[in-house]
């Protein structure tokens, strides 16, 4: 479903300063935006939303043979992308302009965090966006215009017994004095709902989960809910 929210993704620090629209598969009852106060929000969402399930297949295959496995071992459990089988969702974002003396101390656009599912594609209008490095350090990275960048995420590393590392990420306040505003496009990919994820080298380093209660768990641990 569609919803409009104010969360934060690192629980121990106050609330991230952004405002985000969340689409997740397409149902009837989904709260789009009036068609009068934003036009064609609706037909442009549901549009990019396919075609980044396409760039998302076409990259979970370049990433099974990149790791010389079956090129659908990905694909298979991704089967329901745009479906109620399926969790991934769009998250559009828009971070206000900041006022430093108004903004509370630790305050961020977005606590640090490493994204839940098998991995994001990130469209960015502008920097602001840090990784961690493996060393621990955080480094920009950066905007560049026309390029999607692609986090793997969690479950990812999971699958593929940590062959692939998860990003830890996040958003830091503009510097004091910059009124100026972020917008980004995140689209996280997600396994099926049903699929069993089962280390990919059949090392089982991590028990089987599938999609539904791994996300269930990750969520309830973030924002202390079922
Ligand atoms: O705005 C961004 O670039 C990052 C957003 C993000 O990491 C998230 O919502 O998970
Ligand atoms: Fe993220």
């Amino acid at each position: 479903s569609g919803k409009a929210n104010f969360v934060q993704l690192n629980p121990s620090q106050p609330g991230d300063l952004k405002e985000a629209f969340n689409l997740t598969s397409f149902h009837p009852d989904i709260k789009w935006p009036s068609s009068d106060a934003v036009g064609d929000f609706r037909e442009i969402h549901t549009a990019f939303f396919h075609r980044c399930k396409d760039l998302s297949l076409r990259v979970l295959r370049v990433m099974a043979q990149s790791l010389s496995l079956d090129p659908d071992i990905f694909l298979s459990a991704h089967r329901f992308i745009g479906t109620d089988k399926n969790s991934t969702t769009l998250r559009t974002l828009y971070y206000p302009s900041v006022k430093s003396e108004t903004a509370k101390e630790g305050q961020v656009r977005c606590g640090e965090h490493s994204d839940y599912g098998s991995i994001t594609l990130l469209f960015q209008g502008s920097e602001g966006l840090q990784v961690c490095t493996r060393a621990g350090e955080f480094i920009s990275a950066p905007c560049i215009p026309g390029t999607v960048l692609v986090n793997i995420a969690d479950l990812m590393q999971r699958w593929t017994s940590d062959q692939l590392i998860s990003v830890r990420h996040r958003v830091l306040l503009p510097p004091v004095g910059n009124s100026s505003t972020r917008q980004s496009l995140a689209y996280f990919v997600q396994p099926d709902n049903e699929a069993l994820i089962t280390c990919c080298d059949g090392s089982n380093k991590y028990p089987p989960v599938t999609g539904a209660d791994y996300l269930e768990q990750r969520f309830s641990e973030t924002y202390g809910r079922k």
